[in-house]
């Protein structure tokens, strides 16, 4: 609930906007029906008046105006609530333990924020304000009115609001189910489709895509069975209802054949009012069982919206010295039960050129990781400069840090965009730092130039490429430690050996950590550190580790053959 709180404070005054109107057009309906019954038994004793049939106007007039105002506030909160949800996910996003980040599935967790978005506006807005503002007011106002015609109809009305929950009551069970199947099934479906779209060429070169359609089509099957099962029950309330309103209808005639107690006026009034009573009882009904069945949507949007924080991005010391000494201390780390850094130490000079090499899966990104505070280590120390990084503000940390990451380090936007971000950079500039990257060619043979959009993953640019844009963000950023992880492994020999040249002389005073499988490419680093099942096992130069490590020897005669 707090999300809903947050939601409805950030809108509080056109809540109460619509609130406000939401009670005075509820009485101005019931009013309007009960001036009508005077009307027309006005009109049947001859008693009627010309003051009469202008105010009956005006209370028309004023009742459409003010019905027709409540859209504006309606829809801004409509719309409204449902996008802040979204923007919430975005948000969470960005504070995200990174470790629960990794645990999500994208095609998931869009679909829970789809179906959490719109359920979360839908319990605010569809019950909730619908609720205080129209339905309660209504029921209030019309058995108000009827209770000044007649008393025993009011006492029947009650009989059949009891009667209308016990059916309820009934049927939200089955509802339940079929929600909860719903739910799990669309999931299913749009993590089938989004990994489709996403692994096209996987899914095409192993030749699965006819057995991804037939699973995403088996679960279409399962959301539009269980859809219409749901809609068949939710309709069957409103000719519950319709039935209901009906037998009373009938009863009031009956009533005053009878006992010859209703005008004709009444009769009307009794009629219009029994309906205005009921109507909001259908709809209750109705928005209650689907508040329900929201409130078990929104409750998976919640728990992701819940998910566990990074509070060391906002909070920790502000860093006060050069970030770029490093010092790890008997560090070791696990996932859960397994272990993968195991009691390592290293010591880094500042401005020293390092690079961690080792076979797959040794433990060297995740070194880095927790070198950049995304992973949080509970044994050993690691020092940056003479700060202990667990106390450390990450934000702090990352205005002093470039990353290149081993995944796509590019995102959907410009090249521009994906070279500064937001930052207020003349063109030259940017067509420098292309060069700095060989890149300059690519740009200068695009029509839209810098402004080009290079697609989702970058898709409409060459694997190196994407690397080397990621690069050229070094030439306007200013920091004290440098960590690239597989940073050069799609560019060509020349070009990674061109690249590397001129980004070590930009960097010729920072830290400079990477991790490389192509050995070559690090042969004129400061000092290697050879990786294995989560240790250091040697270290040393280039030509050292050549002459003396068999380990770096095997990995080396791999690497040129
Ligand atoms: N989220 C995770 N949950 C569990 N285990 C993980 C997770 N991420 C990585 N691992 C495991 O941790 C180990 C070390 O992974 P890491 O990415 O650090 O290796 P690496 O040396 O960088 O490998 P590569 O050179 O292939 O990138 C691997 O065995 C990997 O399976």
């Amino acid at each position: 609930m707090r999300y809903i709180k947050e939601i409805l404070k950030n809108n509080k005054l056109w809540v109460l906007a619509y609130i406000g109107l939401g009670i005075f057009n509820a009485f101005m309906a019931n009013y309007k029906t009960d001036y009508f019954q005077k009307v027309i038994d006005g009109l049947a004793a001859g008693t009627l008046t010309f003051a009469g049939v202008i105010t009956y106007g005006l209370i028309l007039l004023v009742n459409y105006c003010m019905n027709y105002l409540d859209n504006y506030p309606e829809k801004k909160l409509e719309y409204g609530i449902y996008l802040d949800f979204k923007l919430l996910s975005l948000r969470k996003i960005s504070t995200i333990d990174y470790t629960e980040y990794q645990k999500i599935g994208t095609g998931k967790l869009v679909q829970r924020i789809e179906n959490g978005s719109s359920a979360g506006r839908n319990v605010v807005f569809n019950f909730w304000l619908r609720l205080i503002r129209d339905l309660l007011p209504t029921i209030v106002f019309s058995v108000y009115f009827i209770w000044k015609i007649d008393k025993i109809i009011t006492y029947i009305l009650f009989v059949g609001y009891i009667l209308i929950f016990i059916i309820t009551n009934i049927l939200l069970k089955f509802l339940y189910k079929i929600k909860e199947k719903i739910l799990n099934s669309e999931e299913l479906f749009n993590h089938f489709l989004v990994r489709g779209f996403m692994e096209m060429l996987v899914f095409r070169m192993s030749k699965q895509f006819p057995s991804e359609i037939k699973k995403t089509r088996s679960a279409k099957e399962d959301i539009v069975s269980s859809k219409v099962k749901m809609n068949m029950i939710h309709e069957a309330f409103f000719t519950i209802f319709a039935l209901l309103v009906a037998m009373l209808d009938i009863g009031i005639l009956f009533y005053a054949w009878k006992t010859k107690n209703l005008t004709v006026g009444s009769i009307v009034a009794l009629i219009a009012l029994i309906e205005n009573a009921y109507t909001p009882i259908a709809i209750f009904n109705v928005l209650y069982v689907q508040y329900k069945l929201d409130k078990a949507s929104y409750k998976r949007f919640e728990e992701f919206l819940d998910l566990k924080e990074d509070n060391q991005l906002r909070n920790g010391d502000a860093i006060h010295t050069d970030i770029g000494e490093i010092s790890i201390k008997n560090l070791s780390f696990q996932y859960e039960e397994r272990k993968i850094i195991d009691d390592l130490s290293l010591f880094i000079k500042r401005g020293q050129k390092i690079a961690f090499v080792g076979e797959s899966g040794s433990g060297k990104s995740t070194v880095i990781k927790i070198l950049l505070g995304l992973l949080k280590y509970n044994q050993g120390e690691i020092y940056l400069g003479d700060m202990e990084l667990s106390g450390i503000c990450l934000n702090n940390l990352y205005d002093r840090v470039s990353y290149i990451s081993q995944d796509v380090p590019v995102f959907d936007g410009t090249i521009k965009e994906n070279l500064v971000f937001e930052k207020n950079v003349s063109e030259e500039q940017m067509l420098d730092a292309l060069k700095e990257v060989q890149l300059s060619h690519l740009v200068e043979n695009l029509a839209e130039g810098l402004d080009t959009e290079i697609g989702e993953k970058g898709t409409c640019l060459s694997g190196g490429e994407k690397q080397r844009l990621a690069f050229a963000r070094l030439w306007f950023e200013n920091p004290e430690l440098v960590v690239l992880d597989e940073a050069t492994s799609a560019m060509d020999n020349l070009t990674e050996e061109n690249v590397m040249k001129s980004v070590m002389l930009k960097m010729k005073d920072k830290t400079v950590i990477a991790i490389a499988h192509r050995l070559n490419s690090i042969a004129g680093f400061d000092r290697i550190i050879l990786f294995r099942e989560g240790k250091i096992v040697g270290q040393g130069t280039f030509e050292e580790l050549l002459h003396t490590d068999s380990y770096f020897k095997e990995l080396y005669n791999a690497n040129v053959q």
